[in-house]
């Protein structure tokens, strides 16, 4: 049995990821904890889950390295230097691996993986990320790790810009640059978690769509996390591509 803590347990996804973790014969909820709750009771779990905030997880992923704690993340919001920041504080700490998942639902990450692949054979591409108006941030996590690796695939392959010749816009019109790839935030009643990746090239338009129609989506991914995190040939691994064979 894998003891499993769970933090931001009375939220849209730590409450699902309770409910998984209690419903696996390999998995045992020794922790759940939200805000205002004391952490001191994720001590007891040997893998720490993450759903919280942003703004504060940071502040929780410390924490659990510094106390040699398995952490798998879904939190949204690392760019290069909370990575790095993380990285560093892994170094200062003996035990206790990192995950941290964009997104953990399996067509999530099929889809930036097909994106990755095909970002080199097209001038064109922008990314529409489409949410539920209660998401805290924009944009997305999946989407902005979408661009980070379209934008490493293209620079690989010698791919200039994608062509834009707009020379007057309200500001935001032509969405957020995440490393010279435009994307797109939608906030929506009725939806849950949905992506576009567009290509465009000479005639032709590839679109890759994905689409979470519920919160369950993400637990398979979740719980192939936890089950491997304290195997991971790395401290710090970035995405479940590399558990899922990809
Ligand atoms: N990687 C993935 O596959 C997915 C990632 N996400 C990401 O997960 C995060 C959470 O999303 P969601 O569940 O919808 O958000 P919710 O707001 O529903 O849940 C977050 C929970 O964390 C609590 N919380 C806030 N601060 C702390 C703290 N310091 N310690 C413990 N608990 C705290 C909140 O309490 P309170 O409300 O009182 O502030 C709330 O209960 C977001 O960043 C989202 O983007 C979401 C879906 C999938
Ligand atoms: O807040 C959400 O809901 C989601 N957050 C993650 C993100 O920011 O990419 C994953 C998924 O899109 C759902």
């Amino acid at each position: 049995m894998i003891k499993v803590g769970v933090l931001g347990a009375r939220g849209r996804m730590g409450a699902e990821v309770c409910r998984a973790v209690e419903g696996a014969d390999d998995l045992e909820l020794v922790a759940a904890v939200d805000q205002g709750d004391a952490r001191e009771a994720l001590t007891s779990a040997e893998v720490v889950v993450d759903f919280t905030h942003p703004a504060v997880v940071m502040d929780n992923l410390r924490w659990c390295i510094e106390q040699g704690l398995h952490a798998v993340v879904g939190t949204s919001g690392f760019d290069a230097e909370r990575l790095e920041q993380v990285r560093a504080w892994l170094r200062d700490n003996p035990r206790g691996n990192v995950l941290i998942g964009p997104n953990f639902g399996i067509g999530a990450v099929l889809m930036m993986d097909f994106a990755r692949r095909a970002a080199p054979f097209f001038e064109s591409v922008e990314i529409v990320e489409l949410h539920h108006p209660n998401k805290a941030d924009a944009p997305s996590g999946t989407a902005y790790r979408t661009a980070e690796l379209v934008a490493e695939a293209r620079a690989k392959a010698g791919v200039g810009p994608s062509p834009d010749a707009t020379t007057s816009q309200i500001d935001g019109a032509r969405g957020a640059d995440v490393q010279g790839v435009r994307v797109h935030a939608v906030r929506l009643s009725g939806l849950v978690a949905h992506q576009e990746v567009l290509l465009g090239g000479h005639g032709e338009v590839f679109t890759i769509r994905h689409d979470s129609m519920n919160r369950e989506s993400f637990m398979p991914g979740v719980l192939l996390a936890v089950r491997r995190v304290a195997d991971l040939p790395d401290r710090l691994t970035v995405g479940i591509e590399s558990l899922l064979g990809l």
